[in-house]
């Protein structure tokens, strides 16, 4: 293409439709045309998001209003649900990069036990490639739909993935404990993400059953080429982004190392620690990257696995962005390598 492809963003007055403006503002091959919301509609992206006042950006609209005709590529940062509904209803040939949950799992009827309802589009699903940029690149390059990871599943899966493929840690014995920050709730107001309910303190939420370890069970069995079902629990940190998985393997610790060291060698955005290092939210924030280190336990020399990103680039729009130079021909990390924000 010898012009920067022109971009939808459906779902633009949210938090991941606000990081995909940020990214987009200076990504060399991408521009925006079309912005969408539902009660927001109508409004000034500066007034919606006063820290992009600066870009000169389309007002937001009704996703019924935009003209896909001159679309080359849409992003779908809507609530999990609607998304489907709305992608069923999208042209057909339309490349679609989609945030929400509802393509991630590949088998309809495992969607339904987990969401709760029957999926609305089944017929879309086979042509939907999970969107693990690291895992899936080659699908991803050749794909009209992708359908991203979960936040908290990419923390988790781009920690453990390649141990589980290499078969060097015990199957039955994983334990992900995961604490993510408030932004991955998304930006309508809920009592639960409320100031006074998430300061102050930490908890554990959905904790007999979070819809993403379905996402966990999908790709570690697929690694594994058997069965594999975890233990996750998530948390709630009283902080707005970052996500820091913990996890608990039965293993060799500085084999375990090797092979994350070895498979992620040459990914732009995968960052393996010296051996014995743990990582931070605060060394990813704002960046694509992800930062994974392997310490020992000294009295029984088990592993722990600590996996980091931030979940509004890596985990949902860096990823999207990631997927989408891949699916429109561009460089992977166009737009993308900046450098975590710190302090
Ligand atoms: N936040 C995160 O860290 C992550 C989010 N995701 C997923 O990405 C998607 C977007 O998340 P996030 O940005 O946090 O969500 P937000 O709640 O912040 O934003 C949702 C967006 O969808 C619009 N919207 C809501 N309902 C409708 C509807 N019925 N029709 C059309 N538009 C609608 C909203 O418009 P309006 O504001 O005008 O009502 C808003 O623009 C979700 O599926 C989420 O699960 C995935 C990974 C990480
Ligand atoms: C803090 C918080 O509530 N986080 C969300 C994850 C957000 C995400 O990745 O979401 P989707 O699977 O909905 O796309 C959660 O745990 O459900």
């Amino acid at each position: 293409m010898d012009r920067p492809a022109r971009i939808a963003i459906l779902g633009a007055s949210g938090y991941t439709g606000a990081e995909l403006v940020r990214l987009i503002a200076t990504h060399p091959g991408m521009e925006v045309a079309a912005l969408t919301a539902d009660r927001k509609a109508g409004m000034d992206m500066a007034e919606v998001f006063p820290h992009l006042r600066h870009l000169d950006l389309p007002k937001l609209c009704r996703i019924s209003d935009v003209d896909f005709s001159g679309i080359d590529l849409a992003f779908c940062a809507l609530p999990h649900a609607t998304s489907q509904e709305v992608i069923r209803d999208l042209p057909r040939d339309l490349k679609t990069v989609d945030l929400s949950a509802d393509f991630r799992l590949r088998d309809p009827a495992v969607y339904a036990e987990w969401y709760g309802h029957e999926h609305l589009a089944p017929a879309l699903q086979p042509e939907a490639v999970y969107g693990l940029t690291e895992y899936y690149r080659d699908e991803i390059a050749r794909a009209r739909l992708v359908a991203c990871t979960g936040c908290n599943s990419a923390t988790g899966l781009l920690g453990l993935l390649p141990v589980v493929k290499a078969g060097v840690v015990d199957l039955d014995e994983i334990i992900i404990d995961l604490a993510t920050g408030v932004s991955g709730a998304g930006r309508a107001p809920k009592e639960g993400t409320l100031h006074t309910e998430v300061s102050e303190g930490f908890h554990a939420y959905n904790i007999e059953r979070h819809r993403h370890t379905a996402e966990f069970d999908q790709e570690f069995s697929l690694a594994a080429g058997r069965d594999v079902t975890v233990t996750f629990t998530p948390h709630l940190l009283p902080q707005n982004r970052g996500i820091l998985a913990t996890i608990y393997v039965k293993g060799a610790p500085e084999e375990i190392h090797k092979v994350l060291a070895e498979a992620y060698a040459d990914e732009p955005f995968i960052v393996v620690l010296p051996y014995g290092e743990a990582p931070s939210t605060r060394h990813v924030r704002g960046s694509n990257f992800c930062h994974i280190g392997v310490v020992r336990d000294r009295r029984d020399g088990r592993a722990r696995i600590f996996s980091a990103l931030d979940n509004l680039t890596k985990g949902s729009s860096g990823q999207a962005v990631q997927n989408a130079n891949l699916m429109l021909g561009l460089p992977e990390t166009q737009g993308l390598m900046m450098a975590p924000l710190f302090p």
